[in-house]
């Protein structure tokens, strides 16, 4: 990433995002400067600051309680805590979603692994179908949307293959608009957002010493995803899982800048600042020009504990949606549920049928 490719972001409402190159490498909003470090949220699993083998049982104990053969135990017991709730389906209650959505403007963000793509075994293929494809295709042409991944943004461009959306990669922490500007903002130039840029090298050193750490586990798989790391569990047999955990935490301990958040079946490592899905959606939403507005309507859906920080975001901003992807009842801040992909391609298409009628009786 060069520093031609800095854009400042021309928004709609004229009130425009600054940005600002520090130490020659990490680009920040001016007001908010060097985003702060953060001991993360409720979603992440605190690595450093010792907590030795109760941390690993810890973090394995949460790993097999999200995996299919226990959840259903798991969610029973926690349940009588937590207040797990079944979310109304989005497809059910279609038009309510609509009516809440009237007169203000649609704003798409989806997740990709669990959303897009149904979860495989090896993460090099989770391919999305043709149909998910054309129908994301459509649902751009209807309303802007963004893809948010933990994978690192190439990668999921890669997989997704549309350039007229916006990516959102490495949770958030490298944030780039279509090539050509988007008929959403002014400018012509991307909307480009990088706030890790300075932990890279951090990232790549850990990610070598995690390959060498694991490769002698089988099925264990390390990811670069450029801004943060990921190592995966599915194919490791489970009695081995302590061993892989017990790897990472011995990297981790040596770097004090980077935590660790958790996904299905994989640990996450990725550093401190106070950056995730949820900072990306309202970065993306401000780029848009929608910063201060009540006329903008978000709808973000995601499978994963991580898109849950995009999900308070809206809770909080009291403004559209978050669909959680999951079949079974989940602690979470979502407002509705869809069950599996196919269900997401189902909701997507029903949003641009929506959108078509909708431009036609305005016609009429
Ligand atoms: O934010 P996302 O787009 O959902 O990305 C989260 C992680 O997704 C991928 O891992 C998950 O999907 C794999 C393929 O189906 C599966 O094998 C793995 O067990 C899941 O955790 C991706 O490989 C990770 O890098 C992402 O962080």
């Amino acid at each position: 990433m060069t520093n031609q490719n800095v854009v400042v972001p021309d928004t709609k409402s004229g009130i425009s995002l600054p940005m600002v190159r520090l130490s020659g490498s990490s680009i920040f909003p001016a007001t908010a400067q060097k985003p702060p470090t953060a001991p993360g949220t409720g979603e992440n699993l605190e690595i450093n600051g010792g907590g030795g083998a109760a941390k690993i049982n810890s973090w394995v104990d949460s790993m097999r309680a999200s995996s299919p053969t226990h959840m259903k135990s798991s969610s029973q017991s926690l349940s009588q805590h937590q207040q797990q709730i079944t979310l109304p389906s989005a497809l059910d209650n279609f038009d309510q979603i609509m009516e809440a959505s009237r007169g203000k403007q649609i704003v798409m963000f989806l997740d990709y692994d669990g959303t897009l793509s149904p979860i495989v075994d090896d993460p090099d293929r989770a391919f999305m179908s043709k149909k998910m494809r054309t129908t994301v295709r459509r649902l751009a042409t209807c309303f802007p949307t963004a893809i948010v991944s933990g994978r690192c943004r190439d990668k999921v461009y890669k997989f997704v293959r549309l350039a007229e959306l916006y990516y959102a990669g490495s949770h958030g922490m490298d944030i780039k608009g279509p090539e050509k500007g988007s008929k959403y903002t002014k400018g012509t130039e991307p909307v480009i957002c990088q706030p890790a840029s300075e932990f890279l090298p951090m990232i790549d050193e850990v990610f070598k010493e995690l390959v060498a750490k694991t490769k002698l586990t089988p099925g264990a798989k390390v990811e670069n995803n450029k801004f943060c790391v990921s190592v995966h569990f599915r194919c490791v047999e489970e009695k081995k899982w302590s061993e892989v955990a017990e790897a990472v935490k011995s990297v981790l301990n040596k770097y004090p800048k980077l935590r660790l958040s958790q996904g299905r079946k994989v640990l996450e490592i990725r550093p401190t600042i106070k950056w995730d899905k949820g900072k990306a959606l309202e970065f993306l939403l401000e780029s848009l020009g929608f910063a201060n507005c009540t006329d903008v309507f978000p709808i973000y859906i995601g499978d994963d504990r991580t898109d849950e920080d995009a999900f308070k975001v809206l809770k909080e901003r009291e403004q559209g949606f978050g669909i959680l992807v999951s079949k079974v009842a989940k602690d979470t801040n979502a407002s509705y549920s869809l069950q599996e992909p196919t269900q997401v391609m189902d909701f997507l298409q029903r949003l641009v049928d929506w959108k078509k009628l909708a431009f036609q009786e305005s016609r009429m």
